[in-house]
């Protein structure tokens, strides 16, 4: 049995696969990792583990936590992969390819390998957007605050906007959640919309949109262009290239 991890800002998920069996989990982590990788560890399949590969973005002491938790719980050490300069076919624009975000870079070999040219929306802690052309190359992406990050700083960062939860649209809003629900919906859907016409100008216009991440089912809805969702795109990703490492 192999045991696939995606270690985001905000959330953990993972993949048990076992002869052709798939057992899926995720949770958010409060970068408290003990109950975390419990819980992860509570849902496996009794099989013996053979391999552990992690993809995360959540910095090397989370890595090092991580690591030193499922050792101990399972005697395996877990492996991670990292963004480089090029791999399957996809060329990393960084100048220090190390640096691109993992989940990006999974997605994006991911992406890349199932469609060619696509166009990668990652509704995460941070929303990113990448774009990888018919050649595979990475030509570069953009980061900016998700729902959860933006909702936060405005509770923070303002002393009377007190924010309920609850359904958002486009149209405008009639309280105080409301238009912070709407508002930051129509900021982010308008920014994803505008940079995908513009990107299937200079692609193709046919070109594959990808939305994953946790705050995709939200943003979607509101989506006039043509998308797939593939929630599972960054384990996905992560699978793959696990798959082809010695
Ligand atoms: N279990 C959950 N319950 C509610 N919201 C979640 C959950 N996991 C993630 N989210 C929301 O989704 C966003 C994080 O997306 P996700 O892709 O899961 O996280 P990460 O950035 O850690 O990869 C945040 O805005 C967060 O509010
Ligand atoms: C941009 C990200 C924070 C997104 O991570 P997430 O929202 O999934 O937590 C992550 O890809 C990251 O830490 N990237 C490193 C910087 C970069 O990609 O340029
Ligand atoms: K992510």
């Amino acid at each position: 049995m192999k045991l696939f991890i995606d270690i985001g800002n905000t959330a953990m998920k993972w993949r048990y696969t076992l002869n052709g069996g798939v057992v899926q989990g995720g949770c958010r982590h409060g970068r408290d990792w003990a109950p975390v990788v419990e819980l992860l560890l509570a849902g496996a399949p009794a099989q013996r583990l053979v391999s552990v590969w992690v993809a995360s973005v959540a910095g090397r002491e989370a890595d090092a936590e991580v690591t030193r938790l499922l050792l101990a719980a399972t005697g395996v050490q877990a492996r991670f992969y990292y963004s480089r300069a090029e791999h399957h076919g996809v060329t990393n624009c960084y100048p220090e390819p190390v640096r691109l975000g993992v989940d990006r870079w999974v997605a994006m070999i991911e992406g890349f390998r199932r469609f060619g040219p696509c166009i990668i929306v990652d509704c995460g802690s941070a929303l990113t957007i990448d774009a990888v052309d018919a050649h595979g190359h990475f030509m570069g992406g953009y980061i900016v605050p998700g729902l959860g990050m933006l909702r936060g700083a405005l509770l923070r960062d303002t002393a009377d906007v007190h924010i309920e939860p609850g359904a958002s649209s486009l149209g405008l809003g009639k309280s105080t959640g409301q238009c912070v629900h709407n508002g930051l919906l129509r900021m982010s859907v308008a920014f994803v919309t505008e940079v995908v016409v513009e990107l299937r100008q200079v692609l193709d216009d046919t070109c594959k949109v990808l939305v994953t991440g946790g705050d995709g089912p939200e943003l979607l809805e509101a989506f006039a262009f043509d998308f797939e969702h593939m929630p599972d795109l960054v384990l996905d990703g992560l699978e793959f290239v696990a798959g082809e490492e010695q």
